[in-house]
């Protein structure tokens, strides 16, 4: 193999790609663009053939929906979203399935909700069917569940999907395609806006404008791209942020687009999520050296070190760790609900148990159901 500008990405042996619907679709109607799709699954399966194990993450359900069911423009309920993404899923599919099978290729549809790469059952299951998936040579082609998910647990956008994915099967890369070939430094039609090659940590997008929308059709515009970068180079996966027509490019290892190096290490994904996609329920309030015992000795917090508790949540619910200055220092999932976490506050473990029984030696909060966001 010829010297790479990105070694990582040119010998990255498990690919997670996303595709935004901006990049599949024939502008603000809706529809989709047949040649798109056969760009992509060329270079795709080029990559396959050529012995890379690769993931695709495939918006663009709801968009392929519009024309059948003769919406204008993507709906702003949930409801005819849904209607649309569960007659855009199967036509999308079908566009997939017969451009690979051009190439002698098999593809295989995943739909995850938030509860498959949350709840420890599930994503364990689901890593077991990807790695068989990939084991007999599949491309797996993944979305969300939109017509199942609410409000509450939906991602609402595949860019943070993808990153979760990434991690569930222990990607080495992972490359973000949508219409714009890079990063800017502010909305590329702005005539200042400057092309950013590589983002090695978040000093780098200090002063980066991501606040303008995006396309009619996609989600989340540049926002939720740069936050899906962020849960996946914080866990080791470098990522590339290109257009769909950089795709060959971008997998080679060449200088396209915007490079994101991997920050950290890997976590177990159910604390990713934590960290990146879930919406605390309530608050704990600390005391000084219970914000000690988590934030520096990451040890779990116990009902002694909880001065006050707000919200309403059940047991296993995340809940924000609070500082006594009010800063969020951490997140975790909680081992009592709101009503009896109150009434064992400031108590120690010994107490509580020989007043209330075995059942209370259990930590409010333990150390591996918990993220600390900063210290
Ligand atoms: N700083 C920026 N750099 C690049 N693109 C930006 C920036 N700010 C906003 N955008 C917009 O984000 C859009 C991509 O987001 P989106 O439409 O959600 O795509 P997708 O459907 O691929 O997920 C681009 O077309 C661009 O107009
Ligand atoms: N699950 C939705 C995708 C939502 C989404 O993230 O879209 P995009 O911003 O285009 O990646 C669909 O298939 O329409």
């Amino acid at each position: 193999m010829s010297e790479s500008a990105r070694p990582e990405i040119a010998s990255a042996h498990r690919v997670v790609v996303k595709i935004g619907s901006s990049s599949l679709t024939t502008g603000a109607g809706g529809g989709i663009d047949p040649d798109r799709i056969e760009r992509l699954v060329s270079a795709l399966a080029g990559a396959r053939l050529a012995g890379r194990e690769v993931v695709l993450v495939s918006s663009g359900a709801i968009a392929t929906g519009l024309a059948p069911l003769r919406l204008k423009t993507r709906p702003r309920d949930l409801a005819t979203q849904q209607a649309a993404a569960s007659v855009g899923q199967g036509l999308l599919m079908g566009h997939y399935t017969h451009r690979f099978s051009t190439y002698g290729l098999e593809v295989g549809q995943v739909l995850l909700t938030v509860d498959d790469v949350t709840r420890r059952s599930h994503y364990t299951n689901a890593y077991r069917t990807f790695g068989r998936l990939l084991e007999l040579g599949v491309v797996p082609v993944v979305n969300e569940n939109d017509t199942v998910a609410t409000h509450e647990i939906r991602f609402g956008d595949n860019d943070r999907l993808a990153a979760l994915v990434a991690h569930l099967v222990h990607a080495d890369a992972l490359v973000l395609l949508s219409d714009v070939d890079s990063l800017y430094t502010g909305h590329p039609k702005l005539p200042d806006s400057r092309r950013i090659t590589d983002v090695a940590s978040d000093a780098d997008l200090a002063g980066v404008d991501v606040s303008r929308r995006g396309s009619a059709v996609g989600t989340g515009g540049m926002v939720t791209k740069i936050e899906a970068a962020r849960i996946a180079t914080s866990a080791g996966i470098p990522v590339v942020l290109t257009s769909a027509d950089h795709v060959l490019p971008a997998l080679a290892g060449d200088p396209v687009g915007t490079r994101f190096h991997p920050t950290g290490k890997r976590r177990p994904t159910r604390l990713l999520w934590l960290a990146h996609a879930s919406d605390a329920r309530g608050e704990l309030h600390l005391d000084d050296g219970a914000v000690r015992a988590v934030v520096q000795r990451k040890a779990s917090l116990l009902p002694a070190g909880i001065t006050r508790v707000t919200g309403t949540f059940a047991i296993g619910e995340p809940v924000d760790l609070v500082a006594p200055d009010g800063r969020v220092v951490a997140r975790g999932l909680v081992n009592y609900d709101s009503e009896e976490l109150p009434t064992l506050l400031g108590r120690t473990t010994r107490e509580l148990t020989a007043e209330l029984g075995e059942g209370y030696d259990r930590t409010a909060v333990h150390r591996d159901a918990l993220v600390v966001l900063r210290s």
